[in-house]
């Protein structure tokens, strides 16, 4: 079995447990009373490359990354640094999240949240919407072409916007084939977990104009930010490098400084 099913396995499990305990009507019932959705494709589409910034308390790779006590404190840290949307890791059994995580990150900021998960049924979006989120992951790994359609139309129906998430060619063209607007390039594997920083140049030039390039993964600096720029990136996604640093703002403001004007910087800086 693939990392990624060994994931998928435990997040249905606990998603199970739920589903047990909360009831569809009142999620719905929750989603409606939560904050409207903020704009994400604004928030996205601007002239810089956009940073978001990521509450990761552990991953399968790297195991324990940092223990995050206070997740709403280190969210806005990232938004006072210039963040542009903050990411909040929901899955538990390998990331250490939690959908408490996302509610008090999005009660203590004032730009668009995301609901970073492995997303299968519709429950899970609502969920997202009932806890605040405004953007929900959907991994075209993880799904059939029948439930990425339906998820990616549910998200949007509920206000939250889908950011759809690939790795290789044949997932680009099921993402694109699904209508995603917004689109994110993993440069990790999640069948092997390992990173390629090429991913994103061999796909983006396929990704066509008018849709939200993303590049997830393996950011450790402004230096892989400005590659990411060049080959395209409109917004860059970034977890480790900024929980595991010593001042998580400083470095959120190292990364929108050179994302405010990437092509001015000279290659290599
Ligand atoms: O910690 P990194 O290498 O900066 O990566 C962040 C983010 O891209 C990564 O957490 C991620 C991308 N896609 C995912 C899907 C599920 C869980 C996690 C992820």
């Amino acid at each position: 079995m693939s990392v990624l099913d060994e994931i998928i396995e435990g997040v249905r499990a606990d998603l199970a447990e739920r589903q047990r305990t909360v009831s569809l009507a009142d999620l719905k019932e929750r989603a409606e009373r939560a904050p409207a959705p903020r704009d994400a494709y604004k928030a996205l589409g601007g002239d810089q490359v956009a940073v978001i910034a990521e509450v990761k308390r552990s991953s399968p790779s790297k195991g324990a990354l940092a223990a995050i006590a206070d997740p709403a404190a280190l969210a806005a840290d990232y938004e006072a640094g210039g963040a542009h949307v903050i990411s909040v890791l929901t899955e538990q059994r390998r990331f250490g999240g939690s959908l408490d995580d996302l509610a008090a990150v999005r009660a203590v900021v004032d730009i668009p949240v995301l609901r970073k998960d492995f997303i299968v049924t519709s429950y899970q979006l609502w969920e997202a919407r009932a806890h605040g989120a405004d953007l929900a992951l959907l991994i075209v790994a993880a799904l059939d072409q029948n439930a990425l359609v339906s998820l990616i139309e549910r998200a949007e129906s509920i206000g939250l916007a889908p950011l759809v998430e690939v790795h290789t060619g044949e997932e680009l063209d099921r993402a694109l084939d699904a209508g995603a607007k917004i689109i994110g390039v993993n440069a990790r594997n999640l069948k092997t977990l390992e990173v390629d920083r090429e991913v994103f140049a061999d796909l983006a030039p396929k990704i066509p104009d008018g849709i939200i390039k993303i590049a997830e993964s393996g950011v450790r600096g402004p230096h892989d930010l400005l590659a990411y720029a060049r080959a395209g990136a409109d917004a860059v996604l970034v977890g480790e490098s900024l929980v595991t640093g010593r001042d998580p703002r400083a470095a959120v403001v190292d990364l929108v400084t050179a994302g405010a004007h990437p092509a001015s910087r000279p290659e290599g800086q």
